[in-house]
């Protein structure tokens, strides 16, 4: 600073002899007004003079005033209206302030509003805002339009309470752990802010996984995905055994890659798979996955899914204690979805028992309730695929139109038997667990648990698929107290 002052000044001459008086005069006239000027700020903060509670705050301002007489008249004035110009600034920031945390403090009210609205719970730091319509995507998240047209094509008006939640919380770049009813529409909650993010196609590479139970599944979300993704040209890809044979897996162009874990470790075993560029990897159906014995795959995937930066999250109908846990272990600050209560059924579901005495009583209780009323498309569960090929050949001597779906089946055969139900070829579709978990059989009209389901998780996949009628048959007094608790 004294530099820059003594280079401004430079070059100025001052004749201080020919001057001596005015100069005599210029210094009286100084420190007179010094004077007058500090007992004046000093009066000002002397205590005395002051109320006794008077805020730091003021004796700040106070304090600021004293510093600025310092220094000559000329420059004084131009400091006082520093200093309020400072007090008034000061202020402002506080009013700001304050006007900043009333909004934050409305935007938190709103949110909140909108989730007891929507029935969603959240668990987490700072979560993102639950959208209010499809429309926030593109003024908050600036979505491009091909998306927004694919929902409206598919006559998508509203987003559904998981979709509400589960997008802001991905575009916001958190990882999440979300637990919705089946059917409630978590494909595209998982699969438009993975769109969004991905921008376009490229070709660098597999940018995003994910991870399905069974193959039926993984064929279901990669259709979901192409429907959404239509209009640009992302390459989206169901990782099949062909797939794997292929020499050019490496060269493979794909921007979304779908698979069962098995798959997926078994081609990152044999080399044939980079995954270091994934920025998504999503577990759908995830309590099925860890169930299923699948954790050393899930976690050779994860492994190779090493990009530092990417985003995991896991979608699920049940969330399990024990999935949540295993899950922490890798997804420290993930925000926690839920819509309805965790681990139980809709609300929305009729469901009703029938207990029969014994396993031939089960079998006339069922062909009794058909024969009073077959209201198709009817799906059963049984336990094993034992069970389900001798009841297929039970309903079938009784002339219904009824198919069956087990892991002896090849991939077409299954495909082949799902699409005749969807269809309506066959009335009656009779399915294990493991089979039927995560495919939608929208408009289901009737769920009938012919066998005792493995836990609670399981009997709630099964009954939320489709409709509204669920039908428990049971030999076991306990089925009872399951139901009612
Ligand atoms: N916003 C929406 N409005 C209307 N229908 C929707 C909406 N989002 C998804 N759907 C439709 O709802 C059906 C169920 O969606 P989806 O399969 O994603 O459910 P899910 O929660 O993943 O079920 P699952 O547990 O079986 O995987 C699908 O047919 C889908 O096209």
């Amino acid at each position: 600073m004294e530099k820059a002052a003594s280079f401004l000044f430079a070059g100025t001459s001052f004749n201080k002899k020919k001057y001596a008086d005015e100069i005599a005069r210029f210094k009286e006239k100084k420190e007179t007004e010094n004077e007058v000027d500090y007992l004046s700020s000093f009066e000002r903060v002397n205590p005395a003079s002051e109320e006794v509670t008077v805020s730091t705050k003021k004796r700040k301002r106070k304090q600021a005033a004293s510093e600025a007489v310092e220094g000559f008249n000329v420059f004084k004035s131009s400091k006082k209206a520093l200093v309020i110009s400072e007090e008034n600034k000061t202020d402002e920031g506080e009013d700001n302030l304050s006007k900043e945390k009333k909004k934050i403090n409305l935007k938190l009210e709103a949110d909140s509003i909108l989730r007891k609205q929507y029935n969603i719970h959240v668990s987490g730091n700072n979560v993102a805002s639950p959208l209010k319509s499809f429309a926030d995507l593109s003024s908050v998240y600036g979505c491009e339009s091909y998306l927004l047209h694919n929902f409206a094509k598919l006559g998508f008006k509203e987003p559904t309470p998981i979709q509400r939640q589960a997008i802001p919380v991905l575009l916001s770049g958190r990882e999440c752990f979300a637990c919705a009813p089946t059917g409630s529409g978590k494909t595209l909650a998982f699969v438009s802010p993975m769109l969004m993010k991905l921008k376009h196609a490229s070709t660098e590479g597999v940018r995003a996984v994910i991870l399905c139970p069974t193959r039926e599944l993984a064929a279901q979300t990669t259709r979901e995905c192409k429907k959404l993704a239509e209009g640009n040209n992302f390459y989206i890809k169901l990782l099949t055994k062909k797939l794997i044979r292929s020499a050019h897996l490496t060269k493979l162009r794909c921007d979304i890659l779908i698979s069962t874990p098995l798959r997926l470790s078994s081609a990152i075993k044999k080399r044939k798979l980079d995954l270091s560029r994934v920025e998504y990897l999503v577990l759908d159906e995830s309590d099925k996955l860890f169930e299923l014995g699948l954790i050393k795959q899930i976690d050779s995937v994860v492994k190779a899914c090493s990009n530092p930066s990417i985003i995991r999250s896991l979608f699920s109908a049940t969330l399990p204690d024990s999935v949540e846990e295993l899950a922490r272990t890798i997804m420290h600050d993930a925000v926690r979805v839920i819509i309805g209560r965790k681990n139980t059924a809709s609300e929305s579901i009729n469901q009703k028992l029938v207990f029969a005495g014994t396993e031939e009583g089960k079998l006339l209780a069922l062909r009794q309730s058909f024969q009073e009323r077959l209201n198709p498309p009817v799906l059963i569960f049984v336990q094993s695929k034992e069970r389900a090929k001798e009841l297929y050949e039970e309903l079938k001597f009784d002339n219904i139109r009824v198919g069956v779906i087990d892991s002896d089946l090849s991939e077409t055969q299954r495909e082949n038997v799902v699409n005749d139900f969807r269809a309506g070829k066959t009335w009656v579709l009779i399915a294990t667990d493991v089979i039927a978990r995560g495919m939608d059989f929208k408009g289901v009209n009737c769920v009938i648990n012919y066998d005792f389901p493995d836990s609670a998780a399981a009997y709630i996949h099964r009954i939320e698929q489709g409709g509204p009628e669920k039908l428990l048959l049971s030999t076991q007094k306990m089925m009872f107290r399951f139901c009612v608790t």
